[in-house]
């Protein structure tokens, strides 16, 4: 039974009926969908990788190096308390002076206090500082996602990016915040600790020291196995939340296909073998532990035996010896902590590589503005272009930077002239490449060969904000944000006066906008699934329409629309396209009517060009394609 309390085609027992749909829930497991860094991982060198770090560490140094000096100097104190410590023993203690014992335990009472105090302060010292810093590098990371083109993100699951996004980020602020510090904290504590250890009693010091050469060896060892295994971990938190992400956005098909189980499933598995992984590093870090505890223990026994040997003959005082081994003992806590510290510097290494991949990706270059404010001169606003030339393309060729090698270019050489104020359909068999051949206007990708010329202006040399100000789009999959209705539509021209909204909303026949409880302040929640289909289809219109744009391309606008709304939308768009340069895909004939010509496309090339008429009378494959047909192969 499903959730919900019908038979669904997830079996009792939770097998999958087979379906023969992803069985790893939708999300690629073989982590294809991101650079693998684990190879790498294995190979660099923690410290370059957090070294990395340092312009954003830059600003608030001052504060993260006096943050360290105040906990040094509590650490230092520490220190001191086995120092009063042989003194109270060796000379209050001995003397039977009450008077002393109070004024030695005052002592380590005060010396307790400054210590918890200090530690306060240096909490105090970095706390915001380190929270600034977690902002300026998540805010450096989103806006490079911003700038990286759809090519980058076609390639990279959304899951991995948010995870480096946050998961990531948390942990490079805690590593600044605690286990930096502390790295430096402790090693100053145990070269002082040892310092005085050695000054109270050398060949006593000197037995404790006998385990740091193993130490050093077995850590780089441990540094080596437990990157690869956190390097691992963090990649699979990324698929993870893909995982989630995709289930959330997707609750919909999960529920109308009963595919909750198998999604669970997939869930399993994967938090499955991260949990593995976790159990790995987890056992990686016990064994250091042990070692890291055991061997200097080991040390202690021996120290401990060879001064009692030492007092009863005399050569060593009671104090010394209290004192030795309370200094030691104060040692323990610094020492046994190195190999926390190491494990929690490797994975800030770790999240430090995957912000940096992201980081590091080239952002595609893009034309100087003075230029192309010279070179194109294009009219931004509709119907503003006399002697305009349209859209051209000339020769162009194209292919998916993600394409597999060897496969063909999806467009082999595309001519085509939309006339200044013309509205040109695009029609063509499913899969042929009508969507993609759009996305060459406002670059969303880059073409491979050829040109796109806008009033004759290069596209490719017109930066791509002022690109993107001239050639407005509406895609095929109206995608909403969570905000209102007002800051969706004006998102295709902000700042425009509510007199343009309304017209706009009225174009695209969004009169249901005014019956929402707070007309065009409404929320429309996350995708604006709380819309229908037809509704966020027609508000991705009123988008593209808002700013008047001087070239449009809609890529079947009006799919989702009912008949009569349909007709009524195509009354009001006759207006706007009167007044712009277009291209429409278009799948149905009464999208064809739009436009004042049509073109075919088809193997990648366009195979004809006319008005609706003359292609019915003159392309079989147009006909076929009006009449109905949906069948890539058989219109190939
Ligand atoms: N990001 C991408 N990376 C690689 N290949 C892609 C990508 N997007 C689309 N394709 C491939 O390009 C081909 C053309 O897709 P496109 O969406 O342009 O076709 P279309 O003519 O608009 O189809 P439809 O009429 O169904 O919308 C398809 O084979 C598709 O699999």
């Amino acid at each position: 039974m499903t959730e919900d309390g019908r038979g669904g085609r997830d079996d009792e027992d939770g097998r999958d009926d087979g379906g023969g749909e992803r069985a790893d829930g939708g999300c690629r497991a073989d982590g294809s969908h991101r650079p693998d860094g684990g190879e790498q991982a294995g190979k660099r060198s923690a410290v370059r990788s957090l070294l990395r770090l340092w312009p954003y560490v830059r600003p608030v140094a001052a504060r993260l190096f006096g943050s360290a000096g105040v906990a040094v100097l509590a650490s230092c104190l520490s220190l001191l308390i086995p120092l009063v410590l042989k003194w109270l023993v060796d000379g209050p203690v001995a003397r039977h002076d009450p008077a002393g014992v109070w004024l030695g335990g005052g002592l380590v009472l005060l010396l307790g206090v400054l210590e918890a105090g200090l530690f306060g302060v240096r909490r105090w010292l970095v706390a915001r500082p380190m929270a600034g810093l977690e902002a300026h590098l998540r805010r450096d990371l989103y806006q490079r996602l911003q700038r990286l083109p759809v090519a980058f993100h076609d390639r990279w699951g959304s899951g991995q990016l948010l995870s480096r996004g946050t998961n990531d980020l948390q942990i490079l602020r805690m590593f600044l915040t605690f286990p930096l510090v502390f790295l430096v904290v402790n090693s100053t504590t145990i070269v002082v600790g040892f310092a005085i250890l050695l000054t109270q009693q050398w060949t006593l010091g000197l037995i404790l020291l006998v385990p740091v050469v193993p130490l050093v060896v077995l850590c780089s060892y441990f540094e080596s196995r437990y990157s690869l295994a956190t390097r691992r971990a963090q990649d699979q938190i990324g698929d993870l939340t893909t995982l989630v992400e995709e289930s959330v956005l997707g609750i919909r098909v999960i529920k109308a296909f009963g595919r909750h189980r198998s999604q669970a499933r997939a869930f399993r598995d994967q938090s499955h073998g991260l949990r593995g992984t976790e159990l790995r590093k987890a056992a990686l870090l016990g064994d250091l532990w042990a070692v890291i505890t055991g061997l200097p223990d080991v040390a202690l026994g021996a120290a401990l035996v060879a001064g009692c040997v030492q007092v009863s003959d005399g050569s060593v005082s009671a104090g010394t010896l209290v004192a030795f081994l309370s200094t030691a003992l104060t040692l323990r806590w610094p020492v046994e902590s190195l190999g926390w510290l190491l494990s929690l510097s490797n994975e800030a290494a770790t999240a430090a590589d995957r912000y940096f991949e992201v980081m590091d990706t080239p952002e595609p270059p893009d034309a100087p503005r003075q230029d192309a404010e010279r070179a194109d001169g294009v009219e931004r606003r509709a119907g503003g272009a006399g002697t305009a030339d349209g859209i051209r393309f000339d020769g162009v060729r194209f292919r998916y930077p993600d394409a597999p090698a060897g496969t063909l270019d999806l467009l082999t050489g595309i001519d085509l002239h939309i006339r200044s104020g013309e509205t040109m359909a695009l029609v063509g068999a499913t899969g042929s490449g009508k969507t993609s051949l759009t996305t060459l206007i406002p670059r969303l990708y880059e073409v491979s060969a050829g040109r796109v010329t806008l009033d004759g202006a290069d596209a490719a040399l017109m930066p791509r904000d002022r690109l993107r100000s001239l050639v407005a789009t509406a895609f095929e999959d109206p995608t909403l944000f969570s905000a209102s209705v007002r800051e969706n539509v004006l998102m295709g021209a902000p700042g425009a006066s509510d007199e343009e909204l309304l017209r706009a909303l009225a174009i695209a026949q969004c009169g249901f906008v005014h019956d929402l409880p707070d007309g065009v302040e409404t929320q429309v929640g996350e995708q604006g699934l709380s819309l229908s289909g037809g509704q966020r289809q027609r508000l991705a219109l009123a988008r593209a329409v808002v700013g008047r744009p001087r070239f449009l391309v809609l890529d079947d606008p009006l799919s989702a629309l009912d008949v009569h709304t349909e007709a009524l939308v195509e009354a009001a768009l006759r207006q706007v396209l009167a007044t712009t340069t277009a291209l429409v895909v278009a799948h149905r004939p009464s999208t064809v009517q739009l436009a004042d010509r049509v073109a075919l496309l088809s193997r990648g090339r366009i195979a004809a060009v006319g008005t609706h008429r003359e292609l019915l009378a003159g392309s079989a494959e147009y006909r076929w394609l009006m009449s109905g047909g949906t069948d890539e192969r058989s219109a190939a």
